[in-house]
């Protein structure tokens, strides 16, 4: 009887086996559900072997084998062997990551397709040829017509009138059709600038095959029509298009301009907000060939494509391409491996490369490609360091930013006051007694929310009402201290009692539909001065936003972490980006107490080029990435010294097997050693080459799962880890 090898998520690097009486080879790469234990577990074949690991006799029976969707392909599970292999994680973990839950789990799954492609019929185009009485289904039939070919559902919803959609159908006016065929139609492209034609004839003629490309494109210099016309190509050439965005926030922009591009394509967007039924589906769709496009955040880099001719990965440099708990992948190196494998170009695009790209671009393993000017301004904006240091501020607001802003107003323009920090004030504190609000969980301060009176976690998200007195010494007179955006949009308020002052954080944005409805309104004009978080530092086209002010960016210029200047070069490029995108003029105002800092000044010359040199050459002389490849293993538990003991234990085993280019550095506590209850400590490791590094890892790794450690301790590797 045929035997099994399954993928289970447990935390050990084991694969299963049982036995399947009809099972056949083709069954690889299918869900199934088996016995485990006292119950259930949902996993993934991934092998028939001959023989069984263990004795046949105790093998038990698979429950159910999932077999109404197409089994998942050798390249994929190839794909997750790979990831598995990398980041040192269990192969059943990468495939309940990658797997939609309700697929995994081997339910019923519908790949049904939701958007149907739709065409005017007959009747249609008879209701065309009369000249009814205006009418919003008339508007929209025409509106359809003018796509020049079948639509998406979703693509004529898009449309002016759009919410008649199913008024069109009900009459018959719009009737489904056959897939296929429709989907090579572009609507609506705009002529494209020199720049931009040079890079796509680049990228063309180098030829199908593998190829990885940076783009570096100042911001606004239409680096998404970029990835529009390539994707364009592909889908002509009958091609699946992949394409990354970093945040869910930052899809429904693109999803629409995408759907527009492509009326008749079929766009699959993939993200962690979708309802589990709609996240199958999308996956089914695309692995089914039927998805022509997928758009999604870190975990669509998991779809399969069986068609897949090309990956654009927007906004690369983007640190929420990287799983920052489980498995610690990275969805842009991902992207790039998957690829070389399938032996498609990649494309990675943002006005701030990574340095890492950006050295992978210097030494000719990345083609560069570049985009200098904007597309529709005429100049970047002139961002100028307002120097701090004597001035009186007005709740952190300096008097060149109040009359920056007076000036939008009169003007009718739009401001945005950027402050990377939520909440009113990030602490609540006794000037009598020193206490400050800590929180009881973790090694952090709670932040004062006065829009809705609690103090607050950032870390854990536990909260409390905020205390009239001080909880130590009695004292009534206890103070908010620093700001926050709702302390900044308070005070804005009232400075400028006529405008429209808009918070955008995410505590505004706790859902996508109110996500969606800030974006909105800030289209549409209804808010004068925008108070935003990096929320509103990324990817965002508003072209009547034409002032930036900066606020408290200086606290990020000395943090610990050696990434931090290049974290904060790329947050100011970005929300900066955001000013004078469209015809009017922006200005971008840094309050400073350091105008003269290097990275202030290559900002206000956007030379990213010179941030870029001089942030390398740093980390070359200090031996941090991309000059060493590093791994961390991080370990928690109720008690520091049990976390750090086991990492000094990690240690011994690891000067055991290590080669003598590995550094292996000490134990340490994290820089917020405890988090939600929880104390924990780290080990670092380094190698001068990857493969190096690899290597070591893989026998450690074999190592570590061999040990038992306590039943409270956890431990985690992190390979590649942006946070050290
Ligand atoms: N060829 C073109 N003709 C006319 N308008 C264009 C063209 N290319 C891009 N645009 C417009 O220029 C603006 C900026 O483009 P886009 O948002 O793609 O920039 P970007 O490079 O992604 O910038 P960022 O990195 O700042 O997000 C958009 O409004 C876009 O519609
Ligand atoms: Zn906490």
């Amino acid at each position: 009887m045929p035997i099994i090898r399954v993928a289970l998520p447990l935390p050990i690097p084991q694969l299963f086996d049982y036995i399947a009486e009809d099972a056949v080879h083709s069954d690889i790469g299918r869900c199934v559900r088996v016995p485990f234990g006292r119950g259930e577990k949902s996993g993934l074949i991934v092998s028939l072997p001959a023989e069984a690991d263990v004795d046949r006799g105790r093998l038990k029976v698979v429950s159910h084998v999932q077999r109404e969707v197409p089994a998942l392909p050798a390249d994929w599970l190839e794909l997750v062997g790979f990831v598995a292999r990398y980041y040192h994680a269990p192969l059943g973990e990468v495939v309940a990551l990658a797997l939609p839950p309700g697929l995994r789990r081997a339910d019923g799954v519908s790949g049904e397709d939701v958007d149907p492609l739709l065409e005017l019929s007959a009747a249609g185009r008879a209701a065309l040829a009369e000249a009814r009485r205006e009418s919003r289904a008339l508007t929209l039939l025409k509106a359809t017509d003018a796509l020049g070919g079948p639509a998406r559902r979703s693509a004529v919803r898009a449309l002016e009138a759009g919410s008649a959609v199913g008024d069109l159908i009900r009459r018959g006016w719009l009737v489904p059709r056959d897939d296929g065929g429709g989907r090579h139609l572009a609507a609506g492209r705009p002529e494209l600038t020199v720049e931009q034609a040079a890079v796509i004839d680049t990228v063309v003629a180098a030829g199908t095959g593998f190829h990885a490309w940076l783009l570096h494109g100042v911001t606004g210099s239409g680096k998404t029509e970029v990835y529009l016309r390539l994707a364009e190509r592909a889908l002509a050439a009958g091609e699946q298009v992949l394409m990354l965005v970093p945040e869910i926030a930052l899809t429904p922009q693109l999803e629409n301009r995408v759907a527009q591009r492509f009326p008749a394509a079929n766009v699959v967007s993939l993200h962690s907000g979708l309802a589990e039924g709609a996240r199958s589906r999308g996956f089914v769709q695309a692995l089914s060939g039927h998805a022509d496009i997928v758009l999604g955040t870190r975990l669509s880099v998991f779809a399969p494509l069986p068609r897949l001719g090309i990956i654009l990965v927007d906004e690369e440099h983007d640190a929420s391409y990287k799983q920052q708990e489980g498995v610690r992948y990275s969805a842009r190196d991902v992207a790039v491996w998957r690829a070389r494998q399938r032996a498609v170009p990649v494309l990675l695009g943002s006005a701030t490369p990574s340095l890492e790209s950006w050295q992978h671009a210097g030494n000719g393993r990345y083609g560069l490609l570049r985009l200098t000017h904007r597309a529709v301004a005429t100049t970047l904006p002139k961002v100028r360091a307002v120097d701090i240091r004597r001035m009186k501020l007005d709740e952190g607001l300096s008097p060149a930013l109040h009359a920056a802003i007076s000036e939008r107003l009169k003007r009718r323009e739009q401001s945005l006051v950027f402050i990377n920090r939520r909440g009113y004030a990030p602490v609540l504190s006794c000037p009598a007694c020193g206490w400050v609000s800590r929180c009881p969980h973790c090694s952090a301060n709670l932040v004062v929310h006065l829009a809705d009176r609690r103090l607050r976690c950032h870390h854990c998200g536990c909260d409390g009402g905020i205390p009239h007195a001080c909880p130590s010494c009695g004292n009534q007179d206890i103070q908010p201290f620093g700001r926050g955006t709702q302390r900044i949009e308070a005070r804005l308020n009232e400075l400028f009692p006529e405008a429209r002052v808009l918070r955008v954080d995410r505590d505004a944005a706790r859902t996508r539909a109110q996500w969606e409805a800030l974006l909105d309104k800030i289209a549409a004009g209804e808010a004068d001065i925008l108070v935003g978080t990096q929320m509103m530092a990324k990817g965002h086209d508003f072209p009547k936003l034409t002032l930036v002010g900066v606020v408290g960016a200086d606290s990020s210029l000395h943090a610990a972490d050696f990434r931090a200047p290049e974290r904060l070069f790329q947050q100011l490029m970005q929300v900066g980006g955001r000013a004078g995108r469209g015809s009017l003029p922006g200005e971008v105002l840094i309050q400073t107490e350091y105008p003269g800092h290097l990275l202030y000044q290559h900002l206000g010359r956007h030379d990213f080029d010179a941030f870029a040199k001089m942030a390398l050459d740093e980390r070359r002389v200090a031996c941090f990435p991309p000059f060493t490849h590093q791994a961390m293993l991080r370990a928690d538990a109720p008690a520091l010294s049990d976390a750090v003991e086991f990492l000094q234990h990690a240690r011994r085993l690891a000067q055991s097997c290590a080669p003598e280019t590995l550094r292996l550095f000490d134990p340490v506590p994290m820089r917020m050693s405890r988090l939600a209850r929880r104390e924990r400590a780290q080990l670092l490791v380094e190698a001068d080459s990857r493969a190096g590094l690899q290597g070591f890892l893989g026998q450690w790794m074999t190592m570590l799962y061999a040990q038992r450690t306590p039943r409270e301790l956890r431990w985690q590797l992190d390979v590649d880890p942006l946070d050290v």
